[in-house]
């Protein structure tokens, strides 16, 4: 691709190219130099992605007063500029679907949203208020193309927020503000967010600019936002007030496009969280990534297009284009843009190859027998793509399947001989996935990943032995992670003793032949550690604060001097020291006790931290210096405390967290009784 093809593409003649001319005659040579950054945001992108030619066009060969020789020179250019393109234009364009059946997306997805479309813009009712609709998915996977696609089959416009790029404030500026003589006393610059506010409210209020190419007869139209203002990733609470207003006083709907990010940070918790989504009464529609036999088939319509025009040109044959499927973890724009690259160099170099080994020695493995092929994908993870190969990236939720499933394949005397007679309690056919990697995948802490491993193992086993011999090896881990001093470079080995140590324990998931019966769907929890944990470090602080006449260290306070003191029904001075003491004084033996309410684990979430509850610095062996030491932290006064988390009703934990069956319930039913009595101030 040559350096033009980058050109910046916003020029003030292409604007012009936008908007029918209602002048022609004046056309060639008017040019709306004062169309400013911000109007470029309420347009449509597909057209000026459209208008990439007329871009070219214009910079090349500037308009001229209208002279025969220039106008045919122009001609001439733009044939040969079009010539230029349609060789050099990217792929995804020139294949880009135009109805919904060319679409790489499931059916159901499609009809989902076409459904809304059909009962929020098209059956609309004239005062119904403005519905929001958030559509996620993985990036690349289809979803703007799916809207637009649908929209212009139903006739819909589409209104496009674009983030403007706001003009720089320059050092000068100030001084024209502040001139008393100079008429411009307004503040010339707004935010982003307020840009978009206005955006919002223009774009309910009135219908957009006629663009060429549109269709204005329809007055039924959706607003599309894709790129948010940055603004609202650091305040989300700005862009909730701007929904809630939104659903008041839309007139029509509000489409936003949010792409699912692997690398733990999860944008629609933080912008969408739940309860706005049941305030607003936003719908959800999640799309998955494009699976590699849909992706396959629209590969090879491509390669065989793109053979045919170019008759003999090297095309990557059909196990390179499988290997592209596989690495490009369902984005079809990835997949496309990987196929004209390697298509472009004219090298088939899709092929993947082994991690530590040359491309040349992976090809000659690939060679190999049929046979050999499948273990070769058996263990695909470990190639890495020569082109295009994405970051293979797993959900937490699969990749806890992955080990906790932990599929198969049966293995022969001829692949890896079987262990002696005595030993054979330790066979086991070969797994189809190297845990080491499925944690990497998920991109997760490995002290994380096993805490999520250690919450859901125990429903997949079937015989006790299995489970105890899994739940040493958790604890093995966890010793390993435990050492501050060794942790960072044990890490690795906790990981892997954790995940290959559930897995080996589990004899009834040890060969291929007998998964069947134990593989139905079982549901996965988040972990109440972080809970547990929490509820410990209040009570160890509280306990402190409450009891620092004792000068005991937090866990002796807790194991030792409270219970005894519980027992001894001692009179306490002050309510928050009656009531901490029947909290933790004592193990209830009630039915129910703290049993919690376990939270299930969707399959699109990331393993999250909160990160303001300290739970990162306890699960990376957080404990204080001080509290290691023994030593009591004076940190606050007993009355600025409030009361540890087992005391408070559990609404107020976040809603990630498990919440706990009514603790309080059973306090008040308890039958112990202890005394209280006036201080005599000492
Ligand atoms: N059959 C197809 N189905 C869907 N998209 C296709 C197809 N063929 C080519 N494409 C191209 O793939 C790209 C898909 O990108 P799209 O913007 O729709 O994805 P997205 O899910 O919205 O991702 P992102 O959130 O990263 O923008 C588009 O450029 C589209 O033209």
């Amino acid at each position: 691709m040559s350096k033009t093809f980058f050109r910046p593409k916003v020029s003030s003649t292409k604007v012009t190219n936008w908007v029918d001319p209602s002048f022609d005659g004046f056309s060639e040579t008017t040019s709306i130099s004062a169309i400013t950054a911000t109007s470029l945001s309420v347009n449509n992108s597909s057209l000026r992605r459209k208008k990439v030619p007329s871009t070219l066009e214009s910079s090349r060969f500037p308009a001229s007063k209208g002279g025969n020789l220039s106008s045919s020179k122009q001609i001439c250019g733009l044939e040969n500029s079009k010539e230029y393109l349609s060789e050099n234009e990217p792929w995804v364009d020139k294949y880009k679907p135009e109805t919904q059946h060319e679409l790489a997306v499931h059916k159901k997805k499609i009809e989902e949203v076409e459904t809304w479309l059909k009962a929020e813009v098209l059956e609309r009712q004239p005062k119904q208020g403005g519905s929001i609709l958030l559509i996620t998915g993985p990036p690349g996977c289809g979803k703007t193309t799916t809207i637009k696609i649908l929209a212009k089959e139903h006739g819909i416009q589409v209104q496009e927020w674009i983030n403007p790029v706001l003009p720089e404030f320059q050092k000068d500026d100030f001084k024209e503000i502040l001139n008393p003589e100079s008429s411009f006393h307004i503040f010339p610059y707004q935010s982003q967010i307020a840009v978009f506010k206005e955006f919002l409210l223009r774009a309910t209020k009135y219908n957009q600019l006629q663009m060429l190419g549109d269709d204005l007869r329809t007055d039924k139209k959706i607003i599309l936002v894709e790129d948010l203002p940055n603004q609202f990733y650091r305040d989300s609470h700005t862009l909730h007030e701007v929904l809630r207003k939104y659903v008041q006083i839309g007139r029509c709907p509000l489409i936003f496009i949010i792409s699912d990010s692997l690398s733990g940070d999860n944008s629609q918790r933080l912008l969408f969280p739940k309860e706005i989504q049941e305030e607003c009464a936003i719908s959800n529609i999640s799309f998955n990534p494009v699976a590699p036999t849909i992706m396959m088939k629209f590969l090879n319509r491509i390669v065989t297009v793109e053979a045919n025009k170019n008759g003999g040109k090297i095309v990557p044959d059909k196990t390179s284009l499988e290997f592209l499927c596989q690495g490009c973890s369902g984005d079809i724009r990835s997949a496309i843009n990987s196929l004209q690259f390697s298509s472009s160099t004219g090298k088939n170099n899709l092929r993947p190859r082994k991690k530590g080994m040359s491309s040349l020695k992976s090809d000659v493995v690939l060679s190999k027998s049929k046979r050999r092929q499948k273990t070769d994908r058996i263990f695909e993870n470990q190639e890495v793509q020569a082109i295009g190969g994405k970051d293979v990236s797993l959900f937490l939720f699969r990749a806890l399947g992955k080990i906790l499933y932990c599929k198969r394949t049966p293995v022969t005397e001829v692949d890896s001989p079987r262990l002696p007679s005595h030993l054979s309690e330790y066979d086991r056919d070969t797994l189809l996935v190297q845990p080491e990697e499925v944690v990497e995948m998920s991109h997760m802490p490995g002290e994380l990943f096993n805490l999520y491993l250690h919450q859901n193992y125990v429903d997949f086993f079937t015989e006790v032995d299995d489970l105890v011999r899994a739940s040493e090896f958790l604890s093995f881990a966890d010793i390993l992670s435990g050492d501050w001093n060794t942790r960072s470079s044990l890490r690795e080995y906790s990981t892997s003793i954790a995940t290959r140590g559930v897995i080996h324990s589990n004899k009834s998931r040890g060969f291929a032949h007998c998964q069947g019966g134990g593989s139905s769907f079982r549901p996965l929890h988040k972990p109440q550690w972080f809970l547990i944990n929490k509820k410990y470090r209040e009570n160890c602080l509280a306990a402190k604060a409450l009891f620092s006449d004792f000068c005991l260290p937090a866990l002796c306070l807790q194991t030792q001097l409270l219970p005894y003191l519980t027992l001894l029904t001692i009179p306490m001075r002050n309510q928050a020291q009656i009531s901490f003491i029947q909290d933790i004084g004592r193990l209830p033996l009630k039915r129910h006790f703290g049993r919690l309410k376990m939270e299930a684990l969707t399959d699109r979430e990331n393993g999250m931290i909160e990160v303001d509850s300290g739970d990162e610095a306890q699960l990376t062996g957080g404990q204080s210096a001080e509290e290691a030491l023994g030593e009591p932290i004076q940190s606050a006064e007993p009355e600025t405390w409030s009361l540890p988390l087992s005391q408070n009703s559990g609404n107020e934990l976040p809603a990630s967290q498990p919440q706990p069956f009514s603790a309080q319930g059973d306090v008040e039913e308890e039958d112990m009784i202890i005394e209280d009595y006036e201080s005599d101030g000492t």
